[in-house]
């Protein structure tokens, strides 16, 4: 269990986390997203006791980091894949990290074997791709067989078989009741990854949620698809409904059934083709909800979607 109470963090003057407070429960993943400049790897610092709050706390099982013992039991991440030693091997840069803390070689073995890297084990880590160095970074972080897991942004620059990879990873960990904080600016991703999702913008709590409950708080009304649309949405409009011509083609209704559009037609003898309720993605949920929160740009452009 992670909780962060109140959370605070100055630099100078930006606010980078802003009182911010969450929990982040056990066998689930949780997803941590927000815009660029959010916050998330401020707070995941934080966490890992490697910044000190301005203010509030972050606790590890109750305990700030710096208090526990043997921490790399208790909590691992994956912070930045590319903080190596470039001339070391995977192998050794594990056993050096093993042999720091306490932890048997044997373990090293099993954690290379677990990520994949097995048969590199003994090539300069310097060489290695972004994909293998993010496996490494995560083999790091599994090393002290530990129950909360903090990963920044896993899934950059990956492959389509690399994302779905951590996917698995990470579903695999919280069904062995792990607790997982996963940061990304992808909806997309957090989508098929995560039960729960904690949405911050410019350092603050912006939603603590449900992948559900987050598409079902984002109802899109009605597409209704028409050979006479532009007399249909004249009646929808006369009636209260708001029209819009969807991109996709066909109108796009809000504030009004289906079953009231369908009548309506029906009474002006207007052919319907189509009615189809809809969600919003979750990727449209999460920009209205970010919107105008990033540091440089739009959500829109930063999510590439
Ligand atoms: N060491 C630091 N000194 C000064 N400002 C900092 C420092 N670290 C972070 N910030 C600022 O704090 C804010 C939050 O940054 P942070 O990196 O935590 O956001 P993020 O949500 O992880 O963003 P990204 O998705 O870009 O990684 C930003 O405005 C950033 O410029």
């Amino acid at each position: 269990m992670i909780e962060v109470r109140e959370l605070t963090k100055r630099y100078g003057r930006a606010l980078a986390v802003d009182r911010l407070s969450f929990e982040v429960r056990p066998g689930q993943v949780t997803g941590f997203l927000g815009p660029n400049g959010a916050g998330k790897s401020t707070t995941m610092r934080l966490v890992l006791g490697l910044a000190a709050p301005t203010s509030g706390a972050a606790l590890v099982g109750g305990r700030p980091y710096a208090s526990l013992r043997r921490p790399m039991s208790k909590v691992g991440a994956l912070l930045d894949a590319a903080a190596l030693h470039p001339g070391r091997s995977a192998l050794n840069h594990l056993r050096w990290l093993a042999r720091g803390n306490g932890i048997g070689q044997a373990r090293v073995a099993q954690v290379l074997e677990q990520v994949g890297l097995a048969g590199v084990a003994r090539r300069r880590a310097g060489g290695f791709s972004l994909g293998m160095k993010q496996r490494l970074g995560i083999a790091a972080a599994l090393l002290g067989d530990p129950e909360v897991l903090l990963f920044d942004e896993p899934v950059n620059g990956l492959d389509p078989d690399g994302v779905r990879w951590i996917r698995e990873l990470m579903r695999g960990l919280a069904a062995e009741g792990r607790t997982i904080l996963l940061s990304s600016h992808l909806m997309s991703e957090m989508e098929l990854t995560a039960d729960r999702l904690i949405i911050v913008g410019r350092g603050r709590l912006i939603a603590d949620t449900s992948v559900p409950e987050l598409a079902g708080r984002y109802g899109q009304g009605v597409l209704v698809r028409s050979p006479r649309a532009a007399e249909l949405a004249a009646v929808l409009a006369e009636a209260g409904g708001v029209v819009a011509d969807d991109p996709g083609g066909g109108l796009s209704v809000t504030g009004m059934e289906v079953a009231a559009i369908g009548d309506l037609a029906a009474r002006h003898g207007i052919a319907v083709h189509e009615m189809s309720p809809r969600g919003a993605s979750l990727e449209e949920a999460y920009l209205r909800l970010t919107a105008g929160t990033g540091d440089h740009a739009t959500p829109r452009t930063l999510t590439g979607h």
